[in-house]
Parts: structure tokens; sequence; C-alpha cells
């Protein structure tokens, strides 16, 4: 398959880095965004201030509002914040080839279904080939062309080499896998743990407490992932471990720095109000509560940062409430 043209649906700070590194592999490149003010800015100043400041754009890469055009795209990436997947779906599909690769780049769970992107687009998209891109990668490094190394996830083995071709360059390796499922899921749960990382961080709780907690998280992150059958082996991985320690570890996090307010005694409301990026870990632990409780997983630290973020109990409180749990084996 020839994937020369890419087509990437939401123009936020990580879509345009994508542009960027689809632009570096040699790609042609179409991204596709939501405000009319993105489109122009991107189309005759080759810049996006508004999500990704800073960062000079290939004039190359081109901006559009429409779908039917962004969709003649021989690869498509999903990069708006999970809630738009349905939306954009439903528009996309009069358009969709068969076979046509639809790459998810957004982290998240529907709040309402608890159901995983890559399962709602195969649904929705019945004629696309679903894979899944996930990994440590903040935007503002990947923009600037600095080293990053990602997940490939898609049930064919060639389509994963396809993508990995298409897109990576030396700066940017996209290492493929087998296990969409895992690569998703952790992906989208390490924004829960990066929320209690800040919190430990705001509190000034000590760098002790910090790696406990990231490796409890850990356990707690392949515990979920693999009773909702992903593979320990990739949890292990760059879309697992590696996001959760990138994090975990940089208050450049959007999901660590909403913690880090919260730690400092901000609330929720105040931390989250007025910002113009998206913080996906707040829906993804409400849906890893839920999930949780149905499926009996026990997933202690999702659900203190659940408790906090949504008022039911105090920062003190859930600290307090984990530092008390029955001593038991570390396995
Ligand atoms: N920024 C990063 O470093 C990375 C982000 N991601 C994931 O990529 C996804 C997108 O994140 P970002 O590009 O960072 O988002 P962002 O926070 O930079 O941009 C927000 C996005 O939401 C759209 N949006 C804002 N308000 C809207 C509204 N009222 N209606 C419809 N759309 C609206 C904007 O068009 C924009 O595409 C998320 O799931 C995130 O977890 C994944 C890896 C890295
Ligand atoms: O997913 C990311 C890095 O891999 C970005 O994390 P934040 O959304 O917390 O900034």
């Amino acid at each position: 398959m020839q994937l020369q043209s890419v087509g990437i649906i939401g123009a936020g700070a990580w879509g345009t880095a994508l542009a960027t590194v689809a632009r570096r592999a040699g790609r042609d490149v179409l991204l596709w965004a939501h405000e009319p003010e993105t489109i122009s800015a991107i189309n005759d100043s080759h810049r996006n201030e508004v999500f990704l400041p800073g960062v000079a754009l290939d004039p190359a890469i081109e901006a559009t509002g429409r779908f039917n055009e962004v969709a003649t795209c021989d690869l498509l990436l999903m990069v708006r914040p999970r809630q738009h997947l349905r939306a954009i779906a439903g528009e996309l599909k009069p358009y969709v080839r068969e076979g046509q690769p639809f790459l998810i780049c957004a982290k998240g769970i529907e709040q309402a279904t608890g159901r995983l992107m890559s399962q709602i687009a195969a649904e929705l998209l019945p004629a696309a080939a679903i894979a899944v891109l996930s990994g440590p990668s903040f935007a503002a490094d990947v923009a600037r062309g600095l080293p990053a190394a990602v997940t490939l996830a898609t049930g064919e083995e060639e389509l994963g080499r396809e993508l990995s071709h298409a897109l990576s360059s030396p700066p940017f390796r996209g290492y493929w896998s087998g296990d969409v499922l895992g690569a998703e899921i952790g992906g989208a749960v390490k924004n829960v743990y990066a929320i209690a990382a800040g919190i430990v961080v705001g509190k000034e709780l000590g760098e002790s407490a910090k790696a406990g907690l990231v490796t409890r998280s850990f356990a707690e992150m392949a515990r979920f992932a693999v009773a909702l059958g992903g593979k320990l082996e990739t949890l292990i991985g760059l879309s697992g471990l590696g996001d959760l320690v990138l994090t975990c570890g940089s208050p450049k996090s959007r999901n660590m720095s909403l913690g880090v307010a919260l730690g400092e005694g901000m609330s929720a409301e105040e931390a989250l109000s007025g910002r113009l990026t998206v913080t996906e870990g707040v829906a993804t632990a409400r849906a890893m509560v839920e999930i949780a409780q149905v499926r009996g997983i026990e997933l202690p630290i999702a659900e203190a940062v659940h408790a906090v973020i949504t008022g039911q109990t105090s920062v003190d409180a859930a600290i307090e409430s984990l530092l008390s749990r029955p001593l038991r084996s570390e396995l």
C-alpha cells in the first residue's frame, strides 16, 4: 500500500506536531482544523500559535475545514480529543474507502460507554483499517524535531510496517505492535496516574513517595489493561511504562500540571476553568472507575483521583485512605 498522503483530523498541539512528523518523513500533509482561524493561520502564516506556539510549520503543510478533502488522503490520523470521535466518524463515513488506514492518535476512553476509541471506530467505520499510535511524546518536543519513539498498533502486521515507514524519520521512530487494546489502554490511563503524580508533587510528599506512587500506578495500569484484553508485554513498552514515565515526570504534561494544582490546594473546578487545551485524564478516570466497578478490578489510585476531581473527597483524605490500605504482597 502506498501511504504518500496523510490527512490529519485535529489541529490541536498533537495534530499539528504530527503534521510536522509526516512532513519530515516526506509525506504530503493535509490538516483538518475545527476553527476557521486555525485554518487561515496554517495556510497563510504557517503557524498554529493558539495550540502549538513558537513553531514555524513547513509551508507545504496545508489546512482545510472540509472532511471530503481530508478523506482523499491515503492515511487518516484521528487527533481530536476523544469526545469528538463519534461526530468525526459520522462525517467521514461516506468518504472512507475499503482498507483505508485510520490511525487513532488521541488518548482516552469514551466516558458514557466505557468503550475504547478503536472499538468505536471499528463499529462506525467498518471499511477502515483501524490502528493506534501511542507512546511518550510531547507535541512541543516532537514538533521541534527532538527524538521520540512511539508504538503503532494494528491487527495486521503488514499495515504496522507500512505505518511505521510512512511516519518515521531519524528523530521519530514508530515501532509496530499487534496489540491494539494494550497500546490504547496504556496511553489512555497513564493520564489518570499523571494527575496522581502531580498531586504528590503539589503536596510536596517527596521523591520517594512519587517513585512509589508511579510504580504502584504501573501495577494498576497493567492489571486494568490485562483485564480488558491487553498484553502485559505491551504495557511494559512505550505506550505503557514509557508514557507513564514521561507524563508522571514532567509538569509540561497537562494532566500532571492539573495534579500539581490540586496538590497545591486548588479545586478541580478552578484548576480546569479557562483551559483551552484538553486534560484527558479527568474523563478517563471516571470511565476507569465505572469499568472497574462492573468488572471487579481493584484500582485504588484511579478511584482516589476520580474522587478528588469530582470533589467527593479531599486530597488529604485520599492520601490518608491510600496509605492506610491493608498491607499485602507486592505481586
Ligand atoms: N499534546 C500532546 O503532547 C499530546 C496529545 N495527545 C492526545 O491527542 C489528543 C488531542 O490533544 P491535543 O492536540 O494536545 O489537543 P489541544 O488541547 O492542543 O487542542 C484541543 C483540540 O480540541 C479542539 N477543540 C477545542 N475546543 C473545541 C470545541 N469547542 N469543539 C470542538 N473541538 C474543539 C481543537 O480544535 C483542538 O484540535 C488528546 O487525546 C491528547 O491526549 C497525545 C499525545 C501527545
Ligand atoms: O500524552 C502525552 C505525552 O505522551 C501528553 O500528555 P498531556 O496530555 O498530559 O500533556
